[in-house]
C-alpha cells in the first residue's frame, strides 16, 4: 500500500491539533497550579487561534491541583479520595484557563470524559457533534477526564490516551504532548544521564515502546502511554510530537515546523471512523482462539470470523461486546464486537455457519464477527 507518511511539515499545515498538557509539569512537580506556565501555553494556543488552527486542549492537573488545595503530601491510592482531590483541582483548573483565555477574548469549555462516553456509540457521537461544535464556534475546549465519577474498571488513566482518542474524535492532523522531558530519549533520562534524544520515529515502530518506560510520582502514564497515545493517534492519520512544555513558545515553534521534542510519523493509511472507534475501544471482554486458517484470512483479506475458524471461547461476554481474536501461540490478530454472547459462540466454535441453526435454534448471524466490526491489529499493538 502507497501511503505518504506526513512529517514535520503536517504541523505547519495543520488547521486541527490536540495539546495535551501533563499533571507533572502543569503542577510545576507538585509546587501547585504553575500558573505563570499556564499563563504562556495559552498564549501560545491564542496565536494559533489567531492565525485560524483550531486547538483542542487536553490538560491533565486535577488531581495534583486538589491534593496540594487539601494539604495532602502524597497522591493518595483511595479511589475516593482521588476523586475529591480531582473535584476541588478541577475547579483550580478551570478558573485558571478561563481567565488566562479570557485575557485573549477567547472562551473556553470545559468538556469531562469517561471511558463510557467514548466507548458507548451514541455518547461518542453526541461528544464529537458537541465538540465540532464548539470549535466552529471559536471556543477552545478543556478536556479531562472526569474523575469524580470515573472507578479504576472504567477509566483512561492517563491523559495521553484521552488526548488521542480526541485526536481520532476530530481527525486533528496533530496530537502535541507536552510534558517535562525534551522528548522520549532512548533510556529514562532520570535514571541514565546519557540517555538521548529520539527526535523521529514511526509510531508503530516497537523499539520505541520498549525504551519508554513509567511516568513520576504526580502523573500517571510516563512515556509508555505517549508513545500508545502516538499509535492511536496515528490511526486517524494524526503525527504525534512528545515535547517540553517549559521550552519556550514550544507550541508555535512546532506549528512553524520547527525541530523540537519527538515526532511520531504515522504510516498506515487512516482507518475509516467507525473501525477507528471500534480500534479506540479499551474493553475487551473475551478472547476467540482462532486456528491458522482463520488468522490468515482475517490478516490478508480482512474476512468476516466465521466460528469454523475458532479453536475456543475464553471469558464471559454478550452479543455486541468486544472480543479480541488471538492465534493458537496468544498473539492477538484483531479485534471486533461479537455476534453471539460467550455460551453460545462456545456451542457453534469449530462448526460450519449452515449448522447454527441446528446448534442454537436460531441463527443471529452467519459470522461470530462481521468484518465491518473486525479491526485486524498490527504487531506492536
Ligand atoms: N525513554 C524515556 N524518555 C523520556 N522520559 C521517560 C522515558 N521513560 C520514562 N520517562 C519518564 O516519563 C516522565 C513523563 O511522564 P509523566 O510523568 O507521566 O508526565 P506527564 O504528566 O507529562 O504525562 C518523565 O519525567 C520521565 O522521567
Ligand atoms: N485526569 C487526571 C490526569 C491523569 C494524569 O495524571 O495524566 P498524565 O498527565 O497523562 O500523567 C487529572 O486531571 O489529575
Amino acid at each position: 500500500m502507497s501511503h505518504e507518511q506526513p512529517g514535520r511539515e503536517a504541523l505547519s499545515r495543520g488547521r486541527r491539533v490536540v495539546v495535551k498538557i501533563g499533571s507533572a509539569l502543569l503542577t510545576n512537580d507538585g509546587r501547585g497550579l504553575d500558573d505563570v506556565a499556564i499563563g504562556r501555553w495559552v498564549d501560545q494556543i491564542a496565536a494559533l487561534h489567531r492565525r485560524g488552527v483550531e486547538v483542542v486542549l487536553v490538560s491533565s492537573g486535577a488531581v495534583a491541583a486538589g491534593m496540594l488545595r487539601l494539604g495532602w503530601q502524597a497522591r493518595p491510592s483511595e479511589v475516593h479520595e482521588l476523586q475529591a482531590a480531582a473535584a476541588v483541582g478541577q475547579n483550580g483548573l478551570t478558573q485558571s484557563y478561563e481567565l488566562h483565555f479570557a485575557r485573549h477574548a477567547i472562551l473556553t469549555a470545559q468538556i469531562l470524559l469517561t471511558h463510557d462516553d467514548l466507548s458507548n456509540r451514541k455518547r461518542y457521537l453526541n461528544a464529537l457533534s458537541a465538540l465540532r461544535t464548539l470549535v466552529d464556534m471559536r471556543v477552545v475546549p478543556v478536556v479531562n477526564e472526569n474523575d469524580t465519577v470515573v472507578t479504576d474498571e472504567i477509566r483512561f488513566g492517563d491523559n495521553d490516551t484521552l488526548g488521542a482518542l480526541v485526536a481520532n474524535l476530530l481527525e486533528a492532523d496533530a496530537l502535541l504532548l507536552l510534558t517535562d522531558q525534551e522528548g522520549l530519549f532512548d533510556a529514562d533520562p532520570r535514571h541514565d544521564p546519557s540517555a538521548k534524544l529520539i527526535a523521529e520515529g514511526r509510531a508503530d515502530d516497537p523499539r520505541l515502546a520498549a525504551v519508554a518506560g513509567d511516568g513520576g510520582a504526580l502523573g500517571r502514564g510516563g512515556m509508555s502511554t505517549k508513545v500508545r497515545a502516538a499509535r492511536l493517534a496515528a490511526r486517524s492519520g494524526a503525527v504525534t510530537v512528545i515535547a517540553s512544555g517549559r521550552e519556550p513558545d514550544i507550541l508555535t515553534r512546532l506549528m512553524d515546523g520547527e525541530t523540537q521534542g519527538t515526532l511520531l510519523r504515522p504510516v498506515q493509511a487512516p482507518l475509516a471512523a467507525r473501525k477507528r472507534w471500534l480500534a479506540g475501544q479499551l474493553k475487551v471482554r473475551g478472547t476467540l482462539v482462532l486456528d491458522a486458517g482463520a488468522v490468515k484470512v482475517l490478516r490478508e483479506r480482512g474476512s468476516s470470523l466465521l466460528a469454523v475458524g475458532v479453536r475456543r471461547v475464553q471469558g464471559t461476554f454478550r452479543r455486541g461486546d468486544m472480543v479480541a481474536c488471538v492465534d493458537e501461540q496468544g498473539a492477538l490478530v484483531a479485534k471486533g464486537l461479537a455476534n453471539y454472547g460467550a455460551d453460545e459462540a462456545r456451542r457453534i466454535a469449530g462448526k460450519p455457519s449452515h449448522q447454527i441453526e441446528a446448534l442454537l435454534g436460531y441463527v443471529e448471524a452467519r459470522s461470530l464477527v462481521h468484518r465491518d466490526n473486525l479491526v485486524v491489529v498490527r504487531a506492536a499493538e
